[in-house]
């Protein structure tokens, strides 16, 4: 019965990939992400990693990203992507365990759409 929820989750995971992927494909990895917690770490590397808490979490967050900004130094773009790839996987999982939602970031993001970075800095001295 277990096995077969498994198998199902797995199809429908599949299921909603599309052709070429997009950046909806992180909604996707978060829901993955969240479900997973509580999982059994020997069958899931993100349970393992929520078993190993925050601190761990963090610390792998840090070292995607410096593998990231290294690759993009040597000048190594498929590098660089798997690297990247790597970072949002760690960060969305950071994300998961602190609760907070993908659709917070993205508002952030979209309330920024529009708005220079110079100006930003400015108003915020002013
Ligand atoms: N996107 C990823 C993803 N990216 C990277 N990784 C794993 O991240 C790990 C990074 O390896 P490292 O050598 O840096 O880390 P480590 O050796 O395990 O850790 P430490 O030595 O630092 O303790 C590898 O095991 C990679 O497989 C990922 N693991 C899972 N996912 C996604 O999460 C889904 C669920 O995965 P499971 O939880 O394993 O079922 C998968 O279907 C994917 O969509």
């Amino acid at each position: 019965m277990a096995d077969d929820k498994k198998a199902d989750d797995k199809k429908s995971e599949k299921a909603a990939k599309p052709a070429a992927p997009t950046g909806e494909v992180l909604d996707r990895l978060y829901a993955t992400v969240q479900s997973r917690k509580g999982g059994d770490p020997e069958a899931s590397y993100t349970a393992k990693l929520f078993s190993r808490g925050t601190a761990k979490i963090a610390q792998k967050v840090g070292e995607e990203a410096v593998e990231t900004v290294l690759e993009a130094v040597r000048g190594d773009k498929a590098a660089m992507a798997s690297e990247s790839a790597d970072l949002l996987y760690h960060l969305m999982v950071l994300w998961a365990d602190a609760g907070l939602e993908p659709a917070e970031v993205w508002d952030r993001l979209a309330q920024r759409e529009g708005i220079s970075g110079i100006a930003e800095k400015k108003a915020r001295k002013s």
